[in-house]
């Protein structure tokens, strides 16, 4: 329990003269000028140091009894020890000033009051033990025993300086303490000097311990007891040897005596100062027993006595500096509190709830610091969980894009082998669709068209016609080659076969016919190869010609590019027409579109089940397999795309099998073209078959765009809603919208673009409902979102962001805001969030810049995991 600060009680007490005095005419020096006034009557030095009057909190005149020396020194003090303080009074002065006369009467009135006390207060139990020792020439006695061996001095964590074995009685009754006051009395110290004939040579302190509890909780476990001692120190004379006229046993206790009495002097000065520096407590015996009484745990009272004689009176002076020093001297008493163990649980559990209210709001001082070095370890554990965090999922991330790396290597390995199998074949004697997939082009596989390319400009030879015998054995083991790798490369391989349909146009001039069979020759069920056989055996050839040639113009039409000065046509010759027109789509663009990866590029973010129904068609598995690898809907396709109007052609049916030129028929990419022809030869053809493979045959749509004015924000805006629709990734958006900004050359790629889109959209609902290639698309453009939110981090600052965050109406104080912009960009269609998307997603994509980027960008893949030996995005790199 926390005490209250208070000075020691320091009275002084001037004894009567005594006869030897009064003998000799010596006294009188002393006044007493009031209760606290000391006056000094005799004559001081005109240099002396020493004041001619004292002030003490009460000085007794040699008219007072100790009757009144006790009530108003000592009574106060020394009853403390009922409440539970420990208390001392001590008696300081030098040899015969009546120090024992004094205490002896204190401790008596003391002990008759405490006993008054306790009988006045029946409720409560008090348990009084008496102890007593004497300090004899620094060795500690124990008053109440006969032995005379020194006690040692112990140092007990909890109580101090504790002298060991120490005889403590309980007392019994005020009877039985007078009886031990006896013994003391009887047992200690005593010599003549010069100056006392029965002098006290040793200092005796008498302790009397009071512990008292409330009667009415006692024996339940939760009584609180209070627990004091109150001790009378009856010093030893603190005179000089000299003084006395010490000799032998004297003058050695003498020198004992001083050594204590300097210490305590030493101990009074320090605390009187404050309790700055080192306190020699533990120099004496005597101050390391009164320790706690010396400015600690304990209300303290010091009577100062003095002799009135003037031959004492520089004994009498230093008594009063003593006197001085220790009036301010500062106690801290507290009320010791002894708890039972129910209580000390009761109480224990409120100092633990105490500090754990602390620790939880630290509001003093003293926790503050410790909060915020906790907040700050919080705060940087914090941030480190968020970098492993971005590290695990870039790991994570890389992971995927190996995965992704092999998973194409593996495709292309395959690939390789079946193109290796496929270039045989064909160089051997048949030209059949190549349907290897473009995603899983290698590099020897682009070496291989841009070989086919040369091959094509310098030959434009007469097309080949491959035997008819052979035909499906070809078709046979092409679509097992199909089915093989289908799995693997199953989205670029449909993805190729649009991008095809471009390449397929240069050549449509000088061989629609036999691309037009090849895919009449892809249709292996027993519908198809009815509806060939009828073709076949068709006599109106030269109409069927004309038909296909027909339709290879119009689809030349739709891909020429009369904008690129290379491009002459009218210097072109029939045979050379290919070749001119090559040249166009090509010098047009500075790259082969056809040759690009733009296929891939563009699709691979789109899911491969957009092009089941076609795949279905190319990859329809011959007639023995075929109830393995039923087809989606092999009727509906091959009556759109191969209606019995289309006959067989001679040419194609005694085709040789140029294996380059053979590679770029694709299936797919005459299918569409065929579709086209279709449409308009044959009016009769049931609208529902052209729906049902999901394209859109509207004029609007299969209009060549050579051949209508070119309203660039109109298809643009159309462009926009489509991608909205068809979930198109975020980073083709951004790409397509920056590079195309409506130049008559960006036509041809919008259109193209605006018919991919109407394709996929068609297919997303060609069964009648949203298929599953729709979840596959969100997925995969949440992965991109996500990949956005990421790299905020690395491309912007804070201030940058911040603005972002307002810009795009995202509280700042949010969380999650980088998460809430990637979700927010490309969700609308308005222009001016487009264009915001499109900046956004570009700037987290490096050198995506307008004007930067050439346009065969258009064309390449988007996606993450393409081969090192291509020139790919990368989210980190930007492009390698
Ligand atoms: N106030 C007093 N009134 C009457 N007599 C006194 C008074 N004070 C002391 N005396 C007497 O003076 C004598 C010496 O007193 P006392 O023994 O108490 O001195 P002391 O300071 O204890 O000396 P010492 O240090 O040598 O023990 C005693 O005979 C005592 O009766």
């Amino acid at each position: 329990m926390a005490g209250d600060e208070e000075r020691i009680l320091v009275s002084v007490r001037l004894r009567p003269v005594n006869a030897r005095e009064a003998e000799r005419g010596d006294g009188d020096e002393w006044e007493c000028a009031g209760p606290t006034t000391l006056k000094f009557l005799g004559n001081i030095p005109e240099r002396a140091m020493f004041p001619a009057t004292y002030t003490y909190d009460r000085v007794f005149s040699p008219e007072c009894d100790t009757r009144q020396v006790y009530e108003e020194g000592a009574k106060e003090v020394a009853l403390s020890v009922l409440s539970g303080i420990n208390s001392s009074i001590f008696a300081y002065g030098q040899t015969s000033s009546g120090k024992t006369y004094t205490m002896v009467g204190v401790t008596e009135h003391s002990m008759a009051e405490i006993y008054g006390y306790i009988d006045q207060h029946p409720e409560r139990e008090f348990i009084l033990k008496f102890s007593a020792m004497e300090i004899y020439n620094e060795a500690v006695r124990d008053l109440l025993s006969s032995d005379a061996t020194p006690l040692r001095l112990l140092d007990d964590p909890e109580k101090g300086t504790v002298v060991e074995k120490l005889t403590e009685e309980t007392l019994r009754d005020k009877g039985h303490l007078l009886e031990l006051l006896a013994v003391c009395e009887a047992q200690r110290q005593i010599g003549e000097t010069a100056l006392n004939e029965t002098s006290s040579r040793s200092h005796q302190i008498l302790r009397l311990t009071v512990e008292s509890s409330a009667r009415q909780f006692l024996g339940r476990g939760n009584s609180n007891t209070l627990l004091a001692c109150v001790n009378f120190v009856d010093l030893a004379g603190s005179e000089r040897a000299s003084q006395t006229a010490a000799s032998g046993m004297r003058l050695k206790e003498g020198s004992h005596i001083n050594k204590s009495l300097l210490t305590l002097g030493k101990v009074i000065r320090q605390l009187s100062g404050g309790r700055n520096g080192h306190i020699p407590y533990r120099d004496s015996k005597l101050t390391r027993i009164l320790q706690s009484s010396l400015g600690g745990n304990a209300r303290t009272a010091i009577i100062c006595t003095m002799s009135p004689a003037h031959c004492h009176v520089e004994q009498s002076r230093n008594t009063l500096l003593f006197a001085n020093c220790a009036k301010n001297v500062v106690t801290n008493a507290q009320v010791n509190l002894v708890l039972s163990d129910k209580a000390l649980v009761k109480h224990l559990q409120r100092e633990l709830a105490k500090l754990e209210n602390e620790l939880k709001f630290p509001g003093s001082a003293s926790c503050s610091s410790h909060a915020e070095a906790l907040k700050e370890k919080d705060e940087q554990i914090k941030k480190l969980e968020e970098q492993l965090k971005e590290l695990m999922e870039e790991k994570d991330t890389v992971q995927s894009q190996l995965e992704n790396f092999r998973k194409v290597a593996s495709d292309d390995h395959l690939n390789d082998h079946k193109a290796r199998r496929w270039d045989a074949h064909s160089r051997s004697s048949e030209s059949l669709p190549r349907n290897v997939s473009e995603d899983a082009l290698s590099s020897s596989d682009i070496n291989d068209l841009s070989y086919q390319d040369q091959a094509m400009d310098e030959q434009p030879a007469p097309l080949p016609r491959r035997p008819s015998n052979h035909v499906f054995d070809r078709i046979t083991e092409c679509q097992e080659n199909i089915v093989a790798s289908q799995s693997a490369s199953e989205v670029s391989e449909e993805h190729c076969k649009e991008v095809r349909c471009i390449e397929t146009n240069e050549l449509r001039r000088r061989r629609s016919q036999e691309a037009f069979h090849a895919h009449q020759l892809e249709i292996p069920d027993k519908e198809t190869r009815t509806m060939m056989d009828h073709t076949e055996t068709c006599t109106d050839e030269e109409k069927h010609g004309e038909s296909v040639t027909k339709t290879a113009e119009n689809a030349i039409e739709l891909y020429a590019c009369d904008s690129d000065p290379s491009f002459d046509i009218e210097k072109s010759n029939t045979e050379d027409e290919p070749l001119a027109l090559k040249r166009c789509v090509v010098s047009s663009r500075d790259i082969v579109l056809a040759r690009s990866q733009s296929c891939k590029a563009s699709f691979m973010v789109i899911p491969n089940s957009w092009f089941d129904d076609l795949v279905s068609v190319s990859m329809t598995p011959p007639p023995g397999e075929f109830s393995k690898h039923p087809p989606r809907r092999p009727e509906k396709v091959k009556k759109s795309l191969f209606p019995e109007s289309v006959a067989s052609d001679p040419i194609t049916d005694n085709s040789t099998g140029n294996a380059e030129e053979e590679s770029f028929v694709n299936d797919m990419s005459c299918v569409t073209e065929v579709k086209e022809q279709t449409e308009k030869n044959d009016a009769t053809q049931p609208k529902e078959n052209q729906v049902q493979v999901g394209i859109d045959l509207s004029p609007s749509i299969m209009e060549s765009p050579s051949q209508r004015p070119f309203d660039f924000r109109k298809k643009q805006r159309e462009i926009i809603e489509l991608w909205h629709e068809c979930h198109v990734s975020i980073v083709h958006r951004t790409y397509f919208f920056l590079l195309f900004n409506g130049d008559q050359t960006d036509h041809i790629y919008m259109e193209v673009e605006h018919r991919r889109l109407s394709f996929i959209k068609h297919s997303f609902i060609a069964d009648g409902e949203p298929n599953a290639t729709v979840a596959t698309s969100l997925k995969r453009l949440r992965h991109e979102r996500d990949m956005v939110y990421r790299q905020m981090v690395r491309r912007l600052n804070l201030a940058e962001r911040e603005s972002l965050f307002s810009k795009w109406g995202i509280n700042l104080s949010s969380k999650q805001r980088r998460l809430q912009l990637s979700r927010l960009i490309w969700t609308r269609t308005d222009m001016e969030h487009v264009r915001e998307s499109a900046a956004l997603v570009s700037k987290m994509v490096e050198h995506l810049e307008r004007g930067q980027a050439i346009k065969e960008m258009f064309g390449l893949n988007f996606s993450f995991n393409l081969r090192a030996d291509r020139k790919s995005f990368s989210w980190t790199g930007g492009y390698s």
